[in-house]
């Protein structure tokens, strides 16, 4: 999710129980520019932007073997560029085919995708041919299941590994509810596992969205960013303490102020509300000490 799956909040949600965690999904173009560091100082390998500070992906040693880059592109030589900085330091790399957002679908990236086969193919072809790494892609509904099924059928004969099917078309807004019986065509019709997408809110429904589609794997968006204690078996924990243990992360971890802000924010507006004090202090905090004091309740002067 962008600027909330950096590597605190993958860390956390792996804590309660998720098995993969995908980054926030970052563009070729900002890729290319960037090199691979080392961070002894916090012990995370940064991908930063060249010339600057800017980090634009933070892992580290211990999420290696789960955590999944994505990558947002329209162009086979630049993924491959772009993918080729960051490989060797994650478990597998995916392209997002579904992002319905201007940005994503002016440049051609995202769901502009879904209607050229052809460069779908050419993408995950040459991902495929010149990495180890293996390639995965997310996708969203087409017009008809049997068009969405075509088109996983295709992406599935380019060799990826897995398939991501957020059941929602791309005019469908988030309030409506994802179709689980047309991720489940999908699942009839291929044999590479398939990821479904949609409408998981409590630890109950991954068995649901399960049995509903046949899916292999789940993947949760709001219901990990509201409560990242979701994955847990033992059930959800009190919302305040995921918060104040993101926040602890954020700390440990030197996360971005803007992408911590955005996280806390979305946690508040679910739960609470940015115009009680907390809300708005946080909208206010200029760094993260500040959001720490502010959910410990001290007091900074
Ligand atoms: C804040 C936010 C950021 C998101 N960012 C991404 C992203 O970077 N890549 C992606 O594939 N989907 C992204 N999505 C879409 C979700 O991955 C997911 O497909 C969608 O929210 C449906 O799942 P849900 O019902 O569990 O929320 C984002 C969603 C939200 C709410």
């Amino acid at each position: 999710m962008v600027r909330v799956g950096t590597l605190p909040f993958r860390l956390l949600a792996a804590e309660y129980g998720a098995d993969i965690t995908y980054g926030e999904e970052i563009i070729d173009h900002k890729l290319v520019k960037c090199e691979r560091r080392v961070n002894d100082a916090i012990g995370s390998t940064d991908i930063v932007e060249k010339g600057t500070e800017n980090v634009v992906f933070r892992t580290c040693h211990e999420e290696r073997s789960r955590v999944v880059f994505q990558m947002g592109t329209s162009d086979a030589v630049r993924a491959l560029s772009a993918a080729q900085i960051v490989c060797k330091d994650v478990a597998a790399v995916d392209i997002n085919m579904g992002c319905p957002k201007s940005f994503s679908i002016s440049g051609g990236m995202g769901a502009a995708l879904l209607t050229k086969p052809e460069l779908i193919h050419d993408i995950l072809t040459t991902l495929k041919r010149n990495l180890d790494t293996p390639i995965t892609c997310k996708i969203r509904l087409l017009k008809s299941s049997r068009d969405t099924v075509e088109l996983a059928r295709q992406i599935e004969k380019t060799g990826v590994s897995a398939l991501a099917v957020h059941g929602r078309r791309v005019a469908d807004r988030p309030r409506d509810p994802a179709k689980w019986s047309e991720i489940a065509d999908v699942v009839a019709a291929l044999s590479i596992p398939v990821i479904a997408n949609g409408d998981v809110f409590e630890y109950d429904d991954f068995q649901r969205i399960k049995v509903a589609t046949g899916a292999s794997s789940v993947m949760v968006a709001r219901g990990a960013l509201w409560n990242a204690s979701v994955f847990s078996p033992k059930g959800k924990v009190p919302w305040e303490d995921v918060k104040k243990e993101y926040v602890r992360k954020s700390i440990l971890w030197d996360n971005d102020v803007k992408s911590t802000k955005h996280t806390l924010k979305e946690m508040i507006m679910h739960y609470s509300s940015l115009e009680l004090p907390e809300g708005k202090a946080v909208i206010k905090s200029e760094s993260l000490g500040r959001s720490s004091a502010i959910l410990w309740g001290r007091k900074i002067l």
